[in-house]
């Protein structure tokens, strides 16, 4: 893994001005963003997200998950706090990419669920790895996080590379007819932390 600082710009979105710098993986080639807000503090917890790219869902509006929803609200909930940061990272369809993620939604609208549209792929349920979030964290200056997200594995991911996870927020947000198995899906299958839903012991917070 060897992570390289390019550049930063400003990006002006509808909820204020965030920094937006530029990482390139040398190894993959993928291209990855950190978005902050405000002057970011490492000796305090600092509110974020790691967000896992959907063209679909953050570019061309799909409801068949929550993805879209779930960025732009921690866009939101970071600017309204004054300061914090969005990791954007390129590992489109939970690691298999798009055109196996179409491929996976082609299986989905026959009736399988997302876990099993991967396996009959020949994919795991989640492929995603989070080692590049340790440089980027660096470079951005972070240590403590308050982290926004339902998915346990990457809360343990942070603490994996030596982040401190002060909090999980819960980001539960964008559900409608269209993503509510999905939904469900993640919670009983995947281990996602919705509150809606019925879990075992171990899901609880
Ligand atoms: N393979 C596959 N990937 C999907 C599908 N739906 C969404 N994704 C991808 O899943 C990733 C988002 O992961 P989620 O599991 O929804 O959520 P998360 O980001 O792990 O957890 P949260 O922080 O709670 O949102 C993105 O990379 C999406 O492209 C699907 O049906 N199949
Ligand atoms: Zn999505």
């Amino acid at each position: 893994m060897s992570i390289k600082f390019i550049a930063t710009a400003k990006l002006p979105t509808p909820w204020g001005v965030f920094a937006m710098h530029g990482f390139e993986d040398t190894e993959t080639g993928k291209e990855h963003v950190a978005l902050t807000f405000g002057e970011l503090q490492a000796d305090k917890p600092m509110l974020g997200r790691i967000h896992s790219e959907c063209l679909t869902g953050d570019a061309l509006f799909s409801l068949r998950c929550d993805c879209g929803f779930q960025l732009q609200t921690a866009m939101q909930n970071v600017a309204e706090a004054g300061q914090g940061f969005i990791l954007y990272l390129r590992q489109e369809g939970r690691g298999i990419g798009l055109l196996n993620k179409i491929r996976a939604y082609e299986l989905q609208d026959d009736g399988a669920n997302t876990v099993e549209a991967n396996e009959r792929l020949g994919f795991p349920a989640d492929m995603r790895k989070y080692d590049m979030i340790a440089p980027m964290l660096e470079k951005i200056g972070v240590h403590k996080v308050r982290l926004m997200t339902n998915n346990p594995r990457k809360v343990q991911a942070m603490k994996d590379v030596g982040m401190e996870v002060v909090e999980r927020v819960p980001l539960q947000v964008g559900k409608n007819r269209y993503n509510e198995a999905y939904l469900k899906t993640k919670s009983t299958e995947l281990g996602h932390m919705m509150s809606e839903y019925h879990f075992t012991e171990g899901h609880q917070d």
